[in-house]
């Protein structure tokens, strides 16, 4: 695996060392004495699979509120994506700064997303799959949102957004005269 830190510290591209043959490929996508080589202590609590019918799909912006902030581990399986984190760390350098991947069922990236993170993708093209390992148990009443169009996040779509969730499209932009969704991903909170 080649396990590369993005501009967002403790966020990783991971890319597949194929070993290429007549049959196809194979190539390693988690390892965790790789991982932990790299300071990443991933442990999986649940795996999600995520369908998507047409291109122009966005998923996102969510995250889970500490302390029950997940960590994921993405890679789309079928079809491709443009994939999207924002760093929600208020003690971060790159606070509320976002990096994004192109991952592909033909390029078989992968992206490692830390907690206290918001992740959403856009589909680039019909039937795509996105696969996640997460590290956490799923708790539904921490979920929250940002606004995938909020112009102080300024994320650069690729695509006209064709379908998206009533929910995704309601989240209300940050708040700069101070946004409680922010105040709550502190380190004390995640503590
Ligand atoms: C996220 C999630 C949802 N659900 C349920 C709740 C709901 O009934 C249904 C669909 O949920 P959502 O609309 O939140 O699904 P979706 O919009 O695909 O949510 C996902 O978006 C991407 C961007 C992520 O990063 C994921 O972690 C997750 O938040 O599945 C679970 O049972 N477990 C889960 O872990």
């Amino acid at each position: 695996m080649i396990v590369t830190e993005t501009a967002l510290a403790g966020a990783y591209t991971i890319d597949v060392e194929r070993h290429e043959d007549e049959r196809g490929h194979f190539g390693r996508v988690f390892c965790t004495d790789e991982f932990a080589a790299h300071g990443l202590h991933f442990t999986v609590a649940q795996a999600s699979l995520s369908y998507n019918r047409r291109s122009g799909t966005l998923r996102g912006m969510h995250f889970q509120f500490p302390p029950d902030a997940e960590t994921k581990y993405v890679r789309c399986t079928r079809g491709a994506i443009f994939d999207v984190i924002i760093d929600l760390r208020p003690e971060s350098p790159t606070y509320l700064r976002h990096v994004s991947a192109i991952l592909s069922a033909n390029n078989s990236r992968g992206l490692y997303i830390p907690k206290r993170f918001a992740h959403g993708f856009l589909t680039l093209v019909d039937d795509t799959e996105v696969s996640y390992l997460i590290g956490e148990a799923y708790a539904p009443n921490a979920s929250g949102g940002l606004n995938y169009a909020d112009p102080l996040l300024a994320i650069a779509w690729p695509l006209p957004i064709t379908v998206i969730s009533e929910r995704d499209r309601n989240w209300a932009p940050i708040a700069v005269d101070g946004d409680d969704r922010l105040a709550r991903m502190d380190l004390l909170a995640s503590a």
